[in-house]
């Protein structure tokens, strides 16, 4: 085998004395068929699952050098660092940017080994600086796709103080069941607050579809650096102002040890179930029978390990399959792209889905009944990008129901059917419905119960990009107008939980607030500032910039992505109105470029939702005492749980893309479960085959191969990989002779690769069972 080209080093970054990493890493391997012993060849070359002590310790020495690390222990290999998360470099390394930057490093080894592979090109590693990969100038290498334009997004502004909102900087400040008289006192002068300019850009394009048409989807981003510490306590707090909320008997913040001090982050939220779990609730036992769609993860049992946004069809192995090789697993299963296939018969599934719609005639159903909880769902329009890349719509909103056609493909990869899945919800709004429409049967009862003293929350559920946000600000609006036709003065009180940390929105100092339990037992809010507002306009303003002082992040699918839960509370004495925006979720795939403290986060959140979801259920079936303590949103929020007339308003956004099928039935599962509900309907309808696979002839078994074909095949088997190798088939062997082959002979006809030997094997028994 031709040696394969030799690229020289990556240099050192000159201007960059902190260069952590600057050369590509060498071997002293030589490559299969290289008769030069001690040539060095880049680490592309040999995947780092088969780095040996040695090769490992060589890494991680040229990586980490000038720098206070540990060292590896006795027996660590490819195997063994392969299987560590950025936790545990963390460990080594104590540094959380070169942890990332030497877990991400082991990735782009893979990359490039399978660069390698495929072109016979070895690439050169890039230089990591400041614990940050930098493509090469001179390499031109693209590990990574290669990054959308992402339109600058203007930075929240938060004004430092708005001529209508006097705070109460020291003054106990009640956020629920309590009344001061200073809050009754008019002190804004209403109309002529003025949001901050990039606060107003921001809520403006929130406000405006059309830049919806306008987004682009943002670019896949590198694990972020350390994030910025936030600014360390002082010794001694300032006076601060005490919010009590209800709640009783609750103990202090779980896992909030005392005196750290979390930056302020970006969390993100997972409410995501994996896909293979959502194929499974997603389609009925008999269905996924048929469709061999993988079951749900039962304890004890192993599974095929579902990558991410795959079906994988596994089939019985024979028996002397097993007997060959049964260690195997990975490599007998098939990963089929469930979006994929969805937009490669998109024609076909688009034409169905519209007959299925024209059938429905009668979009009547009866009211839904007035109990304290209610949920809606949304559904937002499907926007121009998502068009231009072949997405399709796959939501139909019909009164009370919501329908999701999820397109799939049957076990044989070929046939086609569409899951029409239906929910009913006290209403479910189409994308062309008006804001007007929404308020009015999901948020002006919430408002009217809150001017007749009581309290009521709204909560705004859905996956990432899905329109919470833009929801949200149409009910502010319409809220506002709406409180100050009854009322002369309202308190605003603003704050976001982003994993455990909270912090006030309408404060500027961004310090974070501790809650605690006060005497009675009730749960406060320490340090949370209060708003007088006089008027609508006020009020809107003081929402606005709230929402402004989240904090956002551009995510894979939304670029200006609220990260945190908000709450949004109106209190008029004991009355009080709740309007939570949770955080969105994302599916695993969008989260691709999420570093360690991202996921922990979302799995922190993740925990929230739920606790969430099993406050409501509680609170649904009147039994027993909702679950306030399991996360630190439904402890300051007990009280809208608590009261046994308090209203619970839900709201469901979905996507109606096709890509997101998945996500939308798990919102409107999530939905389902918060309503006490079951799925309405679950209709099959058969699509076929696509025209060009019934025209396409069946495949011969490999049995029948004669040696001509026997050799073709191996000729485009493993990607052409293995072409060199036809000509060495000895000759007279045919199909059966090949069936008898075992693992051991593909090895030796490659050379001793044991991976395409091992490769060629497999796809042979993929061959047989097809
Ligand atoms: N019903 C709708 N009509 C028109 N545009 C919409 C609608 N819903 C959402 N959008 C647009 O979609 C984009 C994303 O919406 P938004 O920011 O509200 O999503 P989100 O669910 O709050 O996302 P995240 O959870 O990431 O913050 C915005 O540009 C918004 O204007």
């Amino acid at each position: 085998m031709p040696h394969p080209p030799l690229i020289e080093a990556v240099p050192l970054h000159a201007s960059a004395p902190e260069v952590l990493l600057g050369e590509a890493f060498f071997n002293e391997e030589t490559s299969p068929g290289d008769s030069t012993p001690g040539v060095p060849l880049p680490g592309a070359v040999v995947h780092p699952q088969k780095w040996s002590e040695g090769q490992v310790r060589d890494w991680w020495e040229r990586r980490t050098k000038r720098r206070q690390v540990e060292v590896l222990s006795k027996g660590t290999d490819g195997r063994n660092i392969m299987r560590w998360n950025v936790s545990r470099f963390e460990q080594m390394c104590k540094d959380t940017s070169l942890a990332m930057a030497l877990y991400q490093d082991l990735r782009n080894e893979v990359q490039r080994f399978e660069h390698f592979r495929k072109t016979g090109i070895v690439l050169k590693a890039m230089p990591i600086i400041n614990g940050e990969r930098r493509p090469s100038e001179r390499n031109g290498l693209t590990l990574k796709p290669a990054p959308r334009r992402v339109e600058p997004k203007p930075a929240p502004e938060i004004i430092p103080k708005k001529p209508t909102v006097s705070r109460a900087q020291t003054a106990r400040t009640p956020l629920r069941g309590e009344r001061r008289d200073s809050q009754r006192t008019n002190t804004g002068t209403g109309p002529g607050t003025r949001l901050g300019a990039s606060a107003k850009a921001v809520a403006a394009r929130r406000e405006s579809s059309a830049g919806a048409v306008q987004r682009q989807k943002s670019a896949p981003r590198m694990p972020k650096p350390t994030p910025k510490p936030a600014p360390k306590p002082t010794a001694k707090p300032p006076q601060k102002t005490v919010t009590p909320l209800a709640g009783a008997g609750l103990a202090g913040a779980p896992g909030q040890a005392k005196g750290e001090k979390e930056p302020r982050r970006r969390s993100l939220v997972m409410e995501d179930l994996g896909d293979a779990m959502l194929h499974q609730l997603s389609t009925s036992a008999k269905t996924a029978e048929d469709t061999a769609s993988p079951a749900l993860p039962q304890e004890g049992t192993a599974q095929p390990k579902a990558v991410d946004d795959t079906v994988v069809v596994r089939r019985p192995k024979s028996a002397r399959v097993e007997k060959v090789k049964d260690d195997d697993s990975e490599e007998t299963r098939q990963m089929f792209d469930k979006r994929e296939l969805r937009k490669r018969h998109k024609e076909l599934f688009e034409q169905h889905v519209d007959q299925w719609r024209r059938r429905q005639t009668d979009s009547s159903s009866p009211e839904a009944e007035q109990c304290r909880v209610r949920v809606y769902v949304r559904k937002r329009p499907l926007f121009e990008y998502e068009k231009e890349e072949e997405e399709f719509d796959v939501a139909t909103a019909l009164g009370r129901k919501i329908v999701i056609h999820n397109c799939l493909t049957k076990a044989d990869l070929r046939s086609l059917f569409i899951s029409h899945m239906g929910f009913q919800f006290a209403h479910a709004f189409a994308e062309s419905v008006s804001e007007d429409e929404v308020y009015r049967h999901c948020a002006a009862d919430a408002v009217q119960h809150m001017l007749a003293g009581k309290v009521a929350t709204v909560f705004m559920f859905g996956q990432t990009g899905s329109g919470k946000t833009h929801t949200m600000s149409g009910l502010f609006r319409r809220a506002a107008q709406h409180i100050f036709r009854s009322e002369s003065s309202v308190t605003l009180t603003a704050f976001e939980i982003a994993g455990k940390v909270m912090r006030d929105l309408l404060d500027q100092s961004s310090k974070e607030l501790k809650i605690r339990e006060d005497k009675s037992g009730k749960t406060q809010i320490l340090g949370l500032q209060g708003s007088d507002i006089s008027s609508p306009d006020a009020l809107l303003s003081g929402l606005t910039q709230a929402q402004g002082g989240r904090a956002t992040r551009a995510t894979q699918v939304n670029e200006t992505s609220s990260r945190s839960h908000a709450v949004f509370c109106i209190t008029k004495g004991d009355a009080t109105l709740t309007l939570v925006d949770c955080a969105g979720s994302e599916r695993r795939e969008d989260a691709t470029q999420h570093d360690a403290r991202s996921r922990k986060d979302a799995a922190e959140i993740n925990s929230t939702i739920f606790a969430l979801k099993e406050c409501f259920r509680v609170m649904r079936s009147s039994k027993g005492q909702p679950p306030y303590r399991e996360s630190l949103l439904t402890r300051v929020l007990a009280d809208s749980f608590g009261s046994a007339e308090a209203l619970v308003v839900a709201i469901g956004t979905v996507s109606p893309a096709a890509k997101d099928t998945e996500h939308s039935i798990g919102t409107l599962r999530a939905l389902q479960q918060l309503q006490g509900t079951q799925m309405l309907f679950d209709e099959r309808e058969d699509v076929g085959k696509p025209k060009a696979e019934v025209e396409k002839p069946k495949e011969s078994h490999p049995k029948s191969w004669s040696e001509t074909e026997v050799r073709q095949w191996l000729e485009e088997a493993a990607g052409g990989r293995a072409k060199q190798f036809a000509a060495c088939v000895s000759k007279g062997t045919d199909g059966k002779n090949l069936l008898r082959w075992p693992n051991v002979r593909f090895v030796q006809l490659c050379g001793g690769d044991d991976d395409l030997g091992n490769k060629l094997y497999q796809e042979l028994r993929v061959k047989m069972r097809l």
